[in-house]
């Protein structure tokens, strides 16, 4: 399975296309629309989320609710693109209008965005040409395969959940849930997607500063899935190992910088008996561990314990409080005015990074077993786990 996203930030619409999906897996609109509106949510989001309102069409690959096997069109339009069309029309302009689009050129880089690197790469000397494609409004779509993949890990008893563990240096502290929709039931209803209450209202509170003081804050957020089969990917080669995917998938998310498997860095502080998990054994469940402090991977695959990821965010790199960058044509320094932006991210790229783990989860499950069609392919997981069961 595979897909592609396009799309500009102000551009008419965001589409991707899925390729891989198997055929006679239900998907409906209602799936993906449920995760779509919970990205646009979370405290510290800017005035563009006010603009949008991101639904789904599905355009091609469904008929009836069900797939068919070919590929997966999902798009979603931009409301903002309304004020944008001469900004980002896609005919040559002319005239009065190409002389007034001279002047609006972007030629100030933005420090920590794709502008000036991307400017020189591709030889673009108004830096809208990159911003457009650069911008985080491109994880509405992968959010929305994201939201597909889930729905087929759903089918096969995998379920998936995300929540926000740190913003500002605030930390969420003896986080417990029962389950995984317990987990995603409850990061709902917190506007930072925090179950430790106390420390949410810090987060909110961290948020709030920082933007009354023209600032950004970045934070850390978790994914955990449960009900991977044990021994997908592989130790056999580099480029099938699933942790390294997963690492990758959160890592190409805007903003973010770092990643942690399980116990991540503490790793590096503890002794080799304080990380292991040991091995134990029982009829109704075969093996499992006693402990999951390496989260769900040893040697590149599953080992069926849950699988926990965290992502590290920066803070928003686009500040009311600018930072100093240089003019491409004057040369000049300047410090950048900005019209609107977010303050934090943290809680909408909690579900972005879901959608990112969700992905390659279920790439990798359809690179193990046959995927064309979604009854054969329920059939093979729960064979697969009864044989893991009795190994
Ligand atoms: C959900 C989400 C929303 C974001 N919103 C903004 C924003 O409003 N302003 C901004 O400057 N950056 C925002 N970003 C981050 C930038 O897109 C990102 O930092 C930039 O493209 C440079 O890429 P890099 O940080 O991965 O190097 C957001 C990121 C995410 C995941
Ligand atoms: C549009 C989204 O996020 C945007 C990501 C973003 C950036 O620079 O990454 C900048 C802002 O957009 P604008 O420049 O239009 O104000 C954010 O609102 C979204 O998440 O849907």
């Amino acid at each position: 399975m595979r897909y592609l996203t396009a799309g500009e930030s102000h551009g008419p619409q965001l589409t991707a296309i899925i390729e891989g999906l198997p055929a006679g897996m239900e998907l409906l609109s209602e799936d993906i629309n449920t995760d779509l509106l919970r990205r646009q949510k979370g405290h510290g989001r800017g005035r563009r989320m006010q603009i949008e309102k991101d639904l789904v069409a599905i355009k091609s690959g469904v008929r009836h609710g069900k797939t068919l096997g070919s590929p997966v069109t999902l798009v979603v339009e931009n409301d903002d693109w309304k004020h944008w069309t001469k900004i980002m029309g896609i005919e040559p302009l002319d005239g009065e209008d190409a002389a007034e689009e001279v002047k609006r050129q972007i030629t100030r880089p933005r420090p920590g965005h794709a502008d000036l690197n991307g400017g020189i790469k591709y030889g673009h000397r108004d830096m809208r040409n990159v911003l457009e494609r650069s911008s985080a409004r491109e994880t509405t779509v992968r959010v929305a395969a994201g939201a597909a993949a889930k729905k087929l890990l759903k089918l096969l008893g995998i379920e998936i959940a995300s929540h926000v563990i740190e913003i500002g240096g605030i930390r969420a502290e003896n986080v417990t849930f029962g389950s995984i929709q317990e987990l995603q039931e409850r990061s709902e209803e917190s506007s930072v997607r925090c179950l430790d209450e106390e420390a949410a209202k810090k987060m909110i509170e961290a948020i709030d500063s920082a933007k009354k003081n023209g600032d950004s804050i970045g934070g850390v957020v978790e994914v955990i899935a449960e009900g991977m089969p044990v021994g997908v990917g592989s130790y056999v080669h580099y480029d099938r190992k699933l942790d390294a995917k997963v690492a990758a998938a959160i890592v190409s998310i805007n903003a973010f910088k770092g990643v942690e498997i399980g116990i991540g860095f503490e790793a590096a502080r503890k002794f080799g008996s304080e990380v292991h998990d040991e091995i134990a054994w029982n009829k109704e469940e075969g093996f499992y561990r006693k402990t999951n402090r390496l989260g769900g991977f040893e040697g590149g695959m599953t080992n069926g314990m849950p699988i926990v990821v965290r992502g590290v965010m920066k803070p928003i790199p686009t500040l009311y409080k600018p930072l100093e960058s240089v003019d491409i044509d004057t040369k000049e320094t300047f410090t950048a005015s900005i019209e609107r932006s977010d303050s934090c991210a943290v809680p909408a790229a909690a579900v972005v990074a879901e959608a990112a783990v969700a992905w390659e989860l279920a790439q990798a499950v359809l690179e193990q077993f046959n995927g064309d069609r979604m009854d054969a392919l329920i059939r093979q997981v729960e064979e697969h786990k009864q044989y893991a069961k009795g190994f």
